[in-house]
């Protein structure tokens, strides 16, 4: 029997002891999902030994434990598995993004995989120790049959004996009544050699054995009762870790969504409304890059604690993951509550926060999702929240935004625009309009601008506008310009090869594109393979082009310059730039903005603008063009300016290139013809 409670008591201690490890290695995981450290794996791995040899050791009593230690195993076995690739990953050649990915993806595997071990490891515990209690309730119902043969022994005697027995037979009687109440400690005489003596004697006996298990049953009750009152802590403590954020003891991820879909069945049953913000801190990576980790930590903790001391104890806050934040507010009874708090959560982070010597400016934007209306499981309330708080983001942040359909709706018809692009690339539905430029003086054709157009099977002609920005976000500009670029060119190597006066071909050049190191290399190919003189090439630029980095925008300009090429500043006067980097820059010509050119006739703002541009250009030495020119008196306002020419719908809107050639070609060469004869 000892023995039997002594393995009984190994088995279980065994178990406690997988978890304690199974605890360890989460805490281990934590630590490597925060700060990426490779040491982290390592132990994590020293963790995983320890444990697989404990779970080698471990002999399941009953079938109920086979499953969970089976899983246990297949589980420990992936993160094994995992944490070597992870290795891998780190020790490879990869590049950032690449590196980054396969992280990300490992950190949710092993995520899971140590999340379902620690489950595992509770339901095997369960099972351990109702098993034992099982084992301990039997040895109960045993003494109490035993009892029970004993009255009935008695009982027959009884019938059997004679009446000169009937006092000891009472004597007896006393000592069931006594034994049925608990009473161990009740012996009889044994007296004289009879039946009844030898009855007693067994009685005796049988009383003995009966106080000795009910003692070792009593000792075993209460080691359980200490065992399982050790095994709730430890499991309260390893929930603990496993519902809780380690950084800012706040809900984590999994213990979010637990409640959410908490939230939701309960407000399906109650017919009520609930609200999820998805908070996400402005600029975060920039202090966490800047300043460091700590840093970074410390910000988490100052939300959490702001965040905290806004919010009712009802609504509950969480931080699923870096700066990211939830929170439930149930039940929602109007819009604007929501709206409030979301106004309330901003002002919260109002107040800099001081960081050892450095003063802090916390910004932070939200997402608001409404149950049922956006959305009727987590994944999807999530998912719209956390589209919402990037409309709040592109807003300029600082910011809330409420979900709306319409937003999905955009972004899928924005993912629908770029495959149609990707395949316009392909199968060369991207072509060239070409816009005159005139001299104002002379009224004579000077150049022309070339601008994008889409000619799509189903939609039509797409203006630039639709398509230009869409390429630059997704990175397909450098072959969008090419493209343009590559055709404008062997149109204009060609004009210019059948036509006596020479004229200038503007393209617009996006700041995507000036970043590119190779641009001046690939811009030479293309006038070498189309045959365009470099000296009838211009390329126009903004503002936004320089301003990220004037330095190197200076420098990719004056490799172009080398080239032969010319420059132009589209837009004049739109942005911020300085005129110290005007001066730097290797320009040849100023385009005044149509927006100047707009007003020019009414307001004498405008008028003095575009006065004051001219005379900055000339005595720059550049060329100044008008664009945007849609009136005559237009043109003679500029032309008296002194601005040297002009392009725009009162001389001619974008056309083909068969147009364009019609309109202007074909007159000079009618000209030159009736010249002749
Ligand atoms: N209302 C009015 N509009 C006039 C008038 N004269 C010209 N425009 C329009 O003003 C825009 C001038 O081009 P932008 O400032 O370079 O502005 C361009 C340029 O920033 C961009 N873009 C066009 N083609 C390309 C390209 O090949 N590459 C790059 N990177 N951007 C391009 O798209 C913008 C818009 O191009 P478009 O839609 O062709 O619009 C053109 C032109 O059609 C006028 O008198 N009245």
């Amino acid at each position: 029997m000892d023995q039997q409670r002594s393995s009984l008591f190994n088995h279980i201690n065994t178990i406690s002891r997988i978890q304690v490890q199974i605890s360890t290695l989460r805490s281990q995981f934590r630590l490597h999902e925060r700060y990426h450290d490779i040491e982290s794996i390592h132990q994590g791995g020293e963790t995983l030994k320890d444990l697989q040899l404990q779970l080698d050791q471990l002999q399941p009593t009953h079938n109920n434990e086979f499953t969970f230690l089976n899983s246990l195993k297949r589980s420990s076995d992936s993160v094994v598995a995992l944490y070597a690739h992870m290795l891998r990953v780190h020790s490879s050649n990869l590049s950032k993004a690449e590196e980054e990915a396969n992280h990300h993806y490992l950190l949710d595997r092993l995520d899971s995989s140590i999340l379902s071990m620690s489950e595992d490891s509770f339901r095997l515990a369960d099972h351990a120790l109702q098993n034992s209690q099982e084992e301990s309730e039997y040895k109960a119902r045993l003494m109490q049959s035993m009892l029970i043969i004993l009255a009935i022994l008695i009982s027959l005697s009884a019938f059997q004996t004679l009446r000169l027995f009937r006092i000891r037979l009472k004597e007896l009687e006393q000592g069931i009544k006594q034994l049925s109440v608990g009473k161990m400690d009740y012996t009889i005489d044994v007296g004289r050699k009879d039946e009844i003596s030898q009855l007693a004697q067994h009685f005796n006996q049988m009383t003995n054995r009966l106080k000795a298990s009910t003692i070792s049953v009593d000792q075993l009750q209460q080691e359980i009762s200490k065992r399982t009152s050790e095994l709730e802590q430890q499991k309260n403590s390893l929930r603990q870790i496993a519902e809780h954020d380690s950084l800012t003891g706040l809900a984590n991820r999994e213990a979010f969504l637990k409640s959410l879909n908490e939230v939701i069945i309960h407000c399906s049953t109650n017919k009520r409304r609930a609200a999820v913000f998805f908070i996400d801190l402005d600029k975060f990576k920039q202090i966490n890059d800047s300043m460091g980790h700590s840093a970074g930590d410390a910000v988490l903790i100052e939300m959490a604690h702001r965040f905290t001391s806004t919010l009712r104890k009802s609504d509950s806050l969480a931080r699923i993951g870096g700066d990211e934040f939830t929170v439930i507010i149930d039940p929602l009874y109007e819009s604007k509550d929501a709206a409030e708090l979301a106004k309330k959560l901003i002002a919260s982070l109002e107040e800099p926060y001081e960081y050892e010597d450095q003063t802090l400016y916390l910004n932070t934007s939200i997402g608001i999702a409404v149950y049922p209306e956006d959305g009727t499981t987590p994944q999807e309330l999530m998912k719209n929240a956390d589209s919402a708080m990037y409309q709040a983001k592109k807003a300029g942040g600082n910011t809330f935004h409420f979900y709306n359909r319409l937003m999905n709706q955009d972004t899928l018809a924005k993912i629908q625009l770029e495959s149609e692009l990707r395949s316009a690339i392909q199968q060369d539905q991207l072509t060239v309009y070409y816009q005159p430029q005139f001299d104002l003086k002379t009224r004579k054709l000077v150049g022309v601008e070339a601008l994008a157009r889409w000619i799509h099977p189903e939609k039509g002609l797409i203006p630039p506008c639709t398509f230009i920005p869409l390429a630059e976000e997704k990175g397909l500009i450098h072959q969008v310009g090419s493209i343009i670029l590559t055709k404008a060119c062997q149109q204009m190597a060609q004009w210019n090869g059948e036509r006596e006066a020479q004229i200038a071909l503007a393209v617009n050049l996006s700041a995507k594109q000036l970043n590119t190191p190779e641009l001046a290399g690939s811009i030479s190919d293309i006038l070498h393979t189309t045959g365009l003189n470099a000296q009838h090439l211009e390329l126009e630029i903004t503002e936004s082009c320089v301003l990220s980095d004037p330095e190197d925008a200076i420098h990719k300009l004056e490799q172009l310059k080398a080239l032969g090429i010319r420059l132009a500043m589209d837009d004049f006067g739109t942005g911020y730039s300085s005129l110290a980097y005007l001066k730097k820059l290797p320009l040849d010509k100023l385009k005044i903005d149509k927006s100047f050119v707009d007003g020019l006739e009414i307001n004498p703002e405008d008028a003095a603008i575009c006065q004051a541009v001219i005379a900055l250009g000339h005595s720059l030495n550049l060329t100044v063009i008008a664009e945007g020119l849609e009136h005559e008196v237009q043109a003679t306002i500029l032309a008296e300016q002194g601005c040297d020419q002009a392009q725009g719908y009162f001389f001619a809107k974008p056309i083909s290139a068969e147009n364009f050639a019609r309109c202007y070609f074909k007159k000079e060469r009618k000209l030159k013809q009736e010249e002749n004869i």
